[in-house]
């Protein structure tokens, strides 16, 4: 079973815990859903099948519980590893969840349980009986009065006073932080609205300033569990312990940083009830390729193809002052696999880039005008013998841009890659909703501040809800979009939606784009539809450049070039 989604640097990272170890880095089908869709499970599980949702709370609390207890000895094993004994203390985890008790370790460990009203609250205290069967101590801090509670939560606070475990109200008791060793934050789930309030909104802020490790009940209280978005306050955690079914704004940032690493695990939500949902989106790992969007991620070619199999691109990119951009976007689609690649270029322009890349055919057009109506009347010939266009990459802007982009969306007869300068262009010539709808494949690669050009709203309200805005541009305007940024957001035309796995932040470098760029459009070359280029490019950009930061003696140095030598 795969249950673990882990947040490093940029990318989402998916452990299997099933086997030994972590062996299955990004395997696994991870799909993840709306907050609304989790409460309608759940009501279906509770209502329709009959499952009391008292075991529902008792399967999250004893999931969480495990999480703490791992959390703990992964601690230690951190500590005793030093000394040689990690492999112990590991072997005494794997027995946890089979009841093999280990108190000589756990001891010292005394958690904060922070309850909130809701059933996130009932969670954290089933969580907390659990914790203190398995030897750690535990405090209950209750964020209101009994008066308050859900029937659940009223129902396990009755059972955790019934066994003596410590507990105390928010603002009438005492409490000194410095005794914890950890707090679980279970105040809000997905019953939140709007910025945390009262105790809870106190308990959160108090919660971060102690520096403890904190580890949240399905979600940090203060995340939007749709979009990612932050409240405030908002709980900085450790570990999110998921219930049930990923959350879509767990994978988004900037919720993802608040959720520190994610752990999805079952609730008892039959899998027959769970199939019948139909994803908010899916995380990109090698299974979704295959399964949902019939990619295979090895690459294999056919023993017998040639270049003319591979297909050709052309890419209309470069100007004087950015003739690198050109290079690297077609540098990217040859190294992506295509068969061959022609690029594309002012007249001016060609001399000083000739022989750069002995693989590249270069085409110089515009004469001694460069971009502009009559380039791409040259550009739309050249893609006659030609399977693919990616435009964009530094064009820069010129006069008669809405009328040369115009041609080239309305005459180009073959999937089309818009990025960079042309994305601009778009926007400024109103292009989306102007212009005629293409009929053949097309993939808008804007980054944040060139969606919102494109949205026509602020880089701010892009980044308040990708995932959602992603979904609407592409169902609305018929197109692929891949909105770039630390999980990137691939939005297919029948409001399917892909959350990048892959990447580091050494990758936020000039360039880097327009490999994506050549990238995708080497994979359109090959054959793949518009939503499986997209959605395998900006994989396969991301994996290149994590293995290209390696080699470096910091992600910080590395450059877009080194990304494509990767592919
Ligand atoms: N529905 C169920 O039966 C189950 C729920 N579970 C847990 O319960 C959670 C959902 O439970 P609930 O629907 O009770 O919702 P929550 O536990 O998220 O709590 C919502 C309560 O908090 C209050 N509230 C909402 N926004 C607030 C804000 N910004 N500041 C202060 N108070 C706020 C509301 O008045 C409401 O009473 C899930 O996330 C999950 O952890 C599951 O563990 C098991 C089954
Ligand atoms: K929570």
């Amino acid at each position: 079973m795969i249950d673990k989604v882990r947040n490093m640097g940029n990318g989402l990272h998916v452990e299997d815990r099933s086997g030994k170890g972590n062996r299955s880095r990004r395997r696994g089908v991870l799909q993840f859903i709306s907050s609304a869709q989790m409460r309608t499970l759940d009501e279906q599980t509770i209502q329709e099948i009959g499952l009391p949702a008292a075991v529902l709370i008792e399967n999250a609390g004893r999931a969480i519980a495990a999480e703490v207890v791992r959390f703990c000895l992964d601690q230690k094993v951190h500590k005793v590893n030093r000394g040689g004994q990690g492999r112990l203390q590991r072997r005494i985890w794997d027995e946890y969840p089979n009841g093999v008790s280990n108190p000589n370790s756990l001891e010292l460990e005394h958690w904060l349980v922070l309850v909130g009203k809701g059933n996130n609250g009932a969670d954290g205290i089933a969580a907390a009986r659990y914790l203190v069967d398995s030897g750690l101590c535990v405090t209950l801090l209750y964020a209101t009065s009994e008066q308050e509670m859900s029937i659940e939560t009223l129902a396990q606070a009755a059972i955790a006073q019934k066994l003596g475990i410590p507990s105390k109200l928010y603002g009438r008791d005492d409490l000194a932080y410095g005794q914890f060793t950890g707090i679980i934050d279970a105040l809000l789930g997905t019953g939140s609205r709007g910025n945390p309030r009262g105790n809870v909104a106190e308990m959160i802020d108090q919660a971060n300033l102690t520096g403890l490790p904190i580890m949240c009940a399905d979600i940090p209280s203060g995340v939007d569990a749709d979009t990612g978005a932050l409240y405030h306050p908002c709980i900085q955690a450790r570990v999110t312990l998921c219930l049930g079914v990923l959350k879509a704004g767990l994978t988004q940032y900037p919720g993802a940083h608040a959720a520190g690493t994610v752990v999805v695990r079952s609730i008892g939500i039959p899998a027959k009830l769970a199939a019948n949902v139909k994803p908010a989106g899916f995380v990109l790992t090698d299974e979704i390729l295959e399964r949902e969007l019939g990619v295979d991620p090895a690459r294999l070619r056919d023993s017998d193809g040639h270049k003319g199999t591979y297909g050709h691109v052309l890419v209309a990119a470069g100007s004087s002052t950015m003739s690198g951009a050109g290079l690297l976007a077609s540098k990217a689609a040859l190294r992506a696999g295509c068969g061959l690649a022609t690029w594309a270029l002012p007249e001016a322009l060609a001399p000083h880039v000739a022989g750069a890349v002995p693989e590249l055919m270069l085409a110089p057009v515009g004469g001694s005008m460069g971009w502009g109506a009559a380039a791409a009347h040259e550009v739309l010939r050249l893609l006659e013998t030609r399977d693919v266009l990616a435009v964009g990459p530094g064009l820069g802007r010129f006069e008669e841009e809405g009328a040369f982009l115009r041609a080239l969306w309305e005459g180009a007869p073959r999937p089309l890659v818009v990025d960079a300068d042309a994305l601009n262009i778009l926007a400024a010539a109103g292009g989306l909703a102007a212009w005629k709808r293409r009929e053949s494949a097309t993939i808008l690669t804007p980054h944040p501040g060139e969606m919102a050009r494109l949205a026509g709203v602020s880089t701010a309200e892009v980044q308040r809800d990708r995932l959602g805005l992603a979904r609407a541009f592409a169902l609305e305007h018929g197109i692929t979009l891949v909105l770039k940024g630390s999980r990137t957001v691939v939005a297919a035309p029948d409001g399917r939606i892909f959350v990048n796995t892959t990447g580091t932040p050494g990758m936020a470098t000039g360039g880097a784009g327009d490999v994506l760029t050549g990238i995708i459009a080497g994979q359109l070359a090959q054959g793949l539809s518009a939503e499986q280029a997209a959605a395998f490019g900006v994989h396969l950009h991301g994996l290149a450049g994590e293995r290209a930061a390696a080699l470096r003696n910091s992600p910080a140095s590395l450059l877009a070039g080194d990304i494509i030598e990767q592919l």
